[in-house]
């Protein structure tokens, strides 16, 4: 696991399988995220709930319970548990609430499961301790404990009249705590619901994508279409947006403490969606004004988001089209375009390189946050990962592509700024700035 978010290399054939099995552990991540597991965990089990609990407020599937195993099918059943089975197992715990309508039509009492001591919370893999209980929720929430993003303790619990009994409870990690519980100030877990609803389902036709250069027309009916997202589907543009707000927000905090904002006046982000940028910018630098520029489809959530992290004095929500005739509407000496450059083909690229650079006074700067890929295109699997995303999004005709700062600095020269920079961001994001 200690190579997820890490330099990943694959040095030989147990590299290159784990690469292949990542995709799993990511996708029961993000549908932690998609079910709200920890926001449920956060708001309504703040001291931690029980396998039976969680799966009962998730409802989560429930299969029929099967008769109970005779004592010594039950033993060598509770034998061949793995570990962490094991230990939970013979550990009750308390009744937890009454089953919610989905989970109740696979309602059962504790059979099999009672015969083995392990009751509906023992988190068990083997099958015959499983019937009855929660099958999948125990490996999830597993899963979920060895990545961190969740912990297992014991709770001390009064069973009615009879003695106080350990159960085991899960409970979020700090860092879950922290990011992905929805109305947290850094919250983040948008991005893991996109990648869960969008991002990964449209990678599953690259194959496709590769021999005809476009998604398949059925991709269509599960899959907006991104020009759609941006331009008019409200629903999806907000969904998007906290979706990039996830992925962003660690980039822009850090982007607002490492750029030198005190020498200037006032930023303009284009494509600012929510306004994570503008947010970050004015929260860290007070004297900074910024504005937040995006399509129509956006406002509304963009508003919410100034609002809630109390920024709605310092930062302008603004309806802009940057493909449009009209000039950048206000008057900034920084201009962002945050994760906005890899939308498009180079004509496009270069369009908004050049209205930014229309737009900012001498010695003013751009900054563009991307993945870089790495000039020699031989170590960035994250970059060029994100780059085949954009192709799949924006199609074959626009074909949009994450680029080298390399490239970068060659195009930045041709429009007619005059020096450049590189600042290193969250793991293979980096701005790179470009001064008038
Ligand atoms: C990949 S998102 C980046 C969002 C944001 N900068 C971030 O990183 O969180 C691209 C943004 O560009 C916006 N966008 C697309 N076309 C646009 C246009 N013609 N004018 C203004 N914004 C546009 C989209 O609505 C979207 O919010």
């Amino acid at each position: 696991m200690a190579a997820i978010g890490a330099d990943l290399r694959v040095n030989g054939l147990a590299d290159l399988l784990f690469l292949s099995r990542v995709y799993k552990v990511s996708a029961a991540v993000n549908a932690a995220a998609k079910l709200d597991l920890f926001t449920v965990l956060a708001n309504e089990f703040p001291q931690g709930a029980t396998l039976r609990q969680l799966s009962t407020a998730l409802g989560l599937y429930k299969p029929p319970s099967s008769p109970p195993l005779p004592p010594a099918a039950a033993t060598a059943a509770a034998l061949a548990a793995p570990a962490g089975a094991a230990a939970a197992a013979g550990i009750g715990a308390g009744p937890g609430p009454a089953p919610q309508a989905s989970a109740a039509s696979t309602e059962a009492p504790t059979g099999s499961a009672s015969a083995t001591g392990a009751g509906d919370d023992g988190s068990s893999a083997t099958s015959a301790i499983c019937a009855g209980s929660f099958r999948g929720a125990a490996d999830w929430l597993d899963l979920l404990v060895s990545v961190g993003c969740l912990e297992r303790r014991r709770r001390q619990e009064q069973q009615g009249e009879g003695p106080e009994k350990a159960a085991v409870v899960y409970i979020n990690s700090a860092t879950a705590d922290r990011y992905l519980v929805r109305g947290r100030p850094e919250y983040s877990g948008g991005i893991l619901c996109l990648n869960a609803d969008r991002s990964f389902p449209m990678f599953t036709y690259l194959p496709h994508v590769l021999r005809h250069g476009a998604l398949p027309p059925e991709s269509k009916a599960t899959i907006p279409d991104i020009l759609t997202t941006f331009g008019s589907d409200v629903a999806a543009a907000e969904f998007f947006a906290e979706g990039m707000t996830g992925a962003s927000l660690g980039n822009f905090t850090l982007l607002a403490q490492s750029f030198p904002f005190a020498r200037y006046t006032s930023l303009g982000d284009l494509g600012g969606s929510a306004g994570c940028l503008a947010c970050a910018v004015a929260a860290a630098h007070p004297h900074m004004a910024a504005a937040t520029y995006d399509l129509p489809p956006v406002h509304t959530a963009a508003e919410r988001y100034v609002r809630a992290q109390g920024c709605e004095e310092r930062v302008q929500v603004v309806d802009y089209d940057f493909f449009s005739d009209a000039p950048v509407p206000g008057r900034h000496d920084v201009i962002t375009l945050g994760m906005v450059l890899h939308d498009w083909g180079l004509p496009r690229k270069m369009q908004l390189l050049r209205k930014a650079y229309a737009a900012l006074p001498p010695g003013g700067a751009l900054i563009a946050v991307d993945h870089l890929v790495d000039d020699d295109r031989a170590a960035s699997p994250i970059p060029l990962g994100m780059s085949l995303t954009m192709l799949l999004e924006f199609g074959a005709a626009e074909s949009a592509f994450d680029y080298s700062y390399r490239e970068f600095c060659g195009w930045v020269k041709e429009v007619g700024f005059t020096s450049t920079q590189l600042i290193p961001l969250v793991g293979t994001a980096k701005a790179a700035v470009a001064y008038k």
